[in-house]
Order: structure tokens, then C-alpha cells, then sequence
């Protein structure tokens, strides 16, 4: 169990599948879910519209609802909570990765669900197989500023660290992010909302390379272009 713990505790960044985490229970003050245990838990989608949500960002959703309506397109659920099947992947990868102390467990969070509805990042990604790109679109709250009147740019790295894993994210394989490059060209507006286009350019071995740019709605501006590098965990490897 401890050595799944560890597993577990070391693959936030984990993707299964496309979808981000795992279900919350029904309120915080319930006794968290057992790691990997086949509890029920009560799951609640933050890739959803909630009263935080601009004007915008809910246009913005419905007219990427509207593109899902004939299987092109499909919106990936997120959780705050980690995943609770874990890839043996990083299962064997992370084995000997000393675990967080029990009493902790229930305070894990994905990063970037970790806050209040509105206050920190609200998002959701659409992704479209076929033509192997997302789109996410992004909502940077109040607790997300750096310079004044903008979102840092440590926020605005994780989530295109987000967008592009998810871009990249091969179902059932853990990848993990070994080069991440982004060239902010303006600084983006607290609370605006940002839509990041990610690609999937090229895949060698083991190797995703894919690329993303952070554009205004009107796609008159653009923030940000990165490129990153993800690599599919080895199962015969060991990280330590
Ligand atoms: C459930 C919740 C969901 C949550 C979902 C939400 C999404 C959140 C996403 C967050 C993602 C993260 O932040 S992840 C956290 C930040 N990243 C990390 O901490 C990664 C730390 N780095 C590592 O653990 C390791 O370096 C790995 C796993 C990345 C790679 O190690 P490895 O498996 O041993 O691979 P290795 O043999 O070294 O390299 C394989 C190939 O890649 C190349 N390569 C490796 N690194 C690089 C590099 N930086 N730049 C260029 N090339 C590189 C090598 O030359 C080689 O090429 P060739 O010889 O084959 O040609």
C-alpha cells in the first residue's frame, strides 16, 4: 500500500486517459478517499461553467459544446483530487519514492485546482483527437497576480504546462514534462480570459514534442508561444 502511496503522491502531473485527477467527495469535511482504494466517492467536474465564469469563458464553452456535438471534439473533466488508477508506469517508475505522511493524504490536490471556484485557475480543455490538438481556455482569478494588474507568469507556465500535457497525453501512459520553453510577449490581464491552442508536432520514441500559443479572444493579441518536450515513462525504468 505505502509503495502505491508513493506512486501515487508523485504522479499529479500523471495523465490517464486525458482526464485530469480524480473525484473530489461530496465536501471537503468527509473523510478523503482511501488512495487507490474502490471507495465510491462523489465526483465533481471543475471543467465546468460556475458562477465565476465570465461572459466570455461561457460563450467561449458553449461554442466549443457546440463542436463536441459530432464526436471532432470532446471536453476533458478535471479533478482536484489525484487519480486513484494509477498507470503502472510510473507505478514501477516512481517505486522506491518515499511516501507522504498518511495525515497529509487528504490535502493533495492538482495544482492548479487547488483553489476557491474563481479565485485561482479556472479552465477547461477541449481536445480533438484527429487532428491531435486542444484548446484551452483559461480564466487567471485574482490569487493568480504577479506583476499588478496580471497574471504571474508562474501561472500562466503551469497552465500551459497543463494544456500541452493534455495535448500530448497518450491514454493509459504516464509522460511526465522534461523541457518546457514559453516567450511571454504580453502580459496577460488578471480575470481576462486567454485561449491557449496546443499541438501535437511530432512524436519519436518515448518523445512528444508539442507547442501552444496563449491568445486574447479575439485572437488579436497573443501572450505567449512555448514549445515542450514530454516524455513517455519507461515501465523497465526506475527513477531512483
Ligand atoms: C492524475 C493527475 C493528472 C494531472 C494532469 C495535469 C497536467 C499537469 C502536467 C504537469 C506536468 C509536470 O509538471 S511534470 C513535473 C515536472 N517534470 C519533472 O519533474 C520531470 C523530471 N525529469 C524526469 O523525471 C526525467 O528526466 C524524465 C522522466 C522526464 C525522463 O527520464 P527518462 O525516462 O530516464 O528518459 P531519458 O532516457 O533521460 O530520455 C529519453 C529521451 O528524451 C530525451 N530527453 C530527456 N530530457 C530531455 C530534455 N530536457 N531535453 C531534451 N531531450 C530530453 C533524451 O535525450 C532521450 O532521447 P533519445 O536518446 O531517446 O533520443
Amino acid at each position: 500500500m505505502l509503495r502505491s502511496c508513493t506512486a501515487g503522491l508523485r504522479s499529479l502531473w500523471a495523465l490517464r486517459g486525458g482526464r485530469e485527477g480524480v473525484p473530489r467527495p461530496s465536501t471537503d469535511l468527509q473523510p478523503a478517499p482511501r488512495l487507490f482504494s474502490a471507495e465510491k466517492v462523489i465526483h465533481t467536474d471543475c471543467a465546468l461553467p460556475n458562477p465565476s465564469w465570465s461572459k466570455d469563458l461561457k460563450l467561449l464553452f458553449d461554442q466549443f459544446m457546440k463542436k463536441c456535438e459530432d464526436g471532432s471534439w470532446e471536453r476533458l473533466p478535471s479533478y482536484r483530487h489525484r487519480c486513484a488508477q494509477i498507470s503502472e508506469d510510473f507505478k514501477n517508475y516512481f517505486l522506491e519514492q518515499k511516501p507522504v505522511k498518511e495525515g497529509r493524504l487528504s490535502q493533495v490536490r492538482l495544482f492548479t485546482r487547488g483553489f476557491e471556484d474563481g479565485l485561482g485557475f479556472e479552465y477547461v480543455i477541449f481536445k480533438n483527437n484527429d487532428e491531435k490538438r486542444t484548446v484551452c481556455l483559461f480564466q487567471g482569478g485574482p490569487y493568480l497576480q504577479g506583476v499588478p494588474g496580471f497574471v504571474h507568469g508562474g501561472a500562466i507556465a503551469a497552465i500551459i504546462d497543463t494544456a500541452l500535457a493534455l495535448c500530448a497525453a497518450v491514454p493509459g501512459k504516464a509522460i511526465m514534462t522534461a523541457n518546457l520553453n514559453i516567450n511571454f510577449k504580453r502580459p496577460v490581464p488578471l480575470c481576462s480570459v486567454v485561449v491557449i491552442n496546443s499541438q501535437l508536432d511530432k512524436l519519436e520514441g518515448r518523445k512528444l514534442f508539442v507547442s501552444c500559443n496563449v491568445q486574447s479572444v479575439d485572437e488579436k493579441t497573443v501572450y505567449s508561444e512555448a514549445t515542450g518536450l514530454f516524455i513517455k515513462l519507461d515501465p523497465e525504468k526506475k527513477s531512483f
